[in-house]
């Protein structure tokens, strides 16, 4: 399966800029890397803009649901959508929407660790659920950046099969050390490939970290981009790789349940 994260600028507050954008970036990926899986950043129509999300969010997700279906389907790839600022009723949720070939909506999962570090848990309710879905016959699970401090969420859907865990994020450049370690370790430790998509570019508070990575389920990084610029980012990937490593280093059968 070939894959491209998209890693781009994302306007504040700007949700008709961003669309543009990012479609543009879509239709350039696949003339010119032919990916089998795009991958979007977090929060890629809103940006961190919170204070503004009664205006800006998007209500039950329609607008990003019609887009990504019918982009999905028209270019025949699937689309990990990032995440959106998606209301419901009254609260608004950190949420990603994944797309098959076919234009199906495969996956949903809203961010359940929000960043009361970036006053996340003022604007933004938790999600409770985590996440299994089949893209191209490959069990997958997804977090959102945040989530990737908290492995005990994360080790769940690896209990039930996950061979790759996608990772929308929107990193702040000083944590950047965290960023990449972090992401090594949950490969390491689930024994999976790592799809992580992050921003570049800066919002009134932050300045974001790009450096989106994929990561093999030996935890050897093998595609990265840059940290500053707009980039499309593309590695094939195997996933029958995660089964030699799983038989290698056995440590789920070497789990000591009886303990924890
Ligand atoms: O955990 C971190 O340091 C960054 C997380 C973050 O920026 C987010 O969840 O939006």
């Amino acid at each position: 399966m070939k894959i491209a994260c998209i890693q781009v600028d994302i306007q504040y507050g700007k949700p008709e800029k961003n669309y543009e954008h990012i479609e543009n970036k879509i239709r350039e990926a696949v003339e010119q890397h032919h990916p089998d899986t795009i991958v979007l950043p977090e929060l890629w129509d809103t940006g961190y803009d919170l204070t503004r999300l009664d205006e800006i969010s998007d209500h039950n997700g329609v607008k990003a649901k019609q887009w990504l279906s019918s982009l999905s389907k028209e270019l025949n790839i699937n689309i990990v959508g990032g995440s959106i600022a998606y209301r419901e009723e009254d609260l608004v949720y950190n949420t990603s929407l994944t797309y098959n070939r076919n234009g199906e909506q495969i996956g949903t999962y809203s961010k359940a660790h929000l960043i009361t570090l970036m006053e996340e848990e003022k604007y933004i309710s938790p999600g409770k659920n985590n996440t299994l879905f089949t893209i191209d016959g490959n069990l997958s699970t997804l977090s959102i950046c945040y989530d990737i401090r908290f492995p005990e969420w994360i080790r769940a859907p690896f209990l039930n099969g996950a061979k790759i865990l996608f990772v929308p994020a929107e990193w702040p450049i000083q944590r950047q050390s965290h960023w990449r370690a972090l992401l090594i370790a949950r490969a390491i430790e689930n024994q999976c490939y790592v799809i992580a998509c992050n921003r570049v570019g800066s919002d009134p508070k932050n300045t974001f970290a790009g450096q989106s990575l994929v990561i093999d389920p030996w935890g050897d990084i093998i595609a990265e981009g840059s940290v500053h610029d707009e980039e499309i980012i593309t590695a094939e990937i195997f996933p029958e790789l995660v089964d030699d490593v799983r038989v290698k280093v056995p440590v789920f059968n070497d789990r000591r349940t009886d303990l924890y």
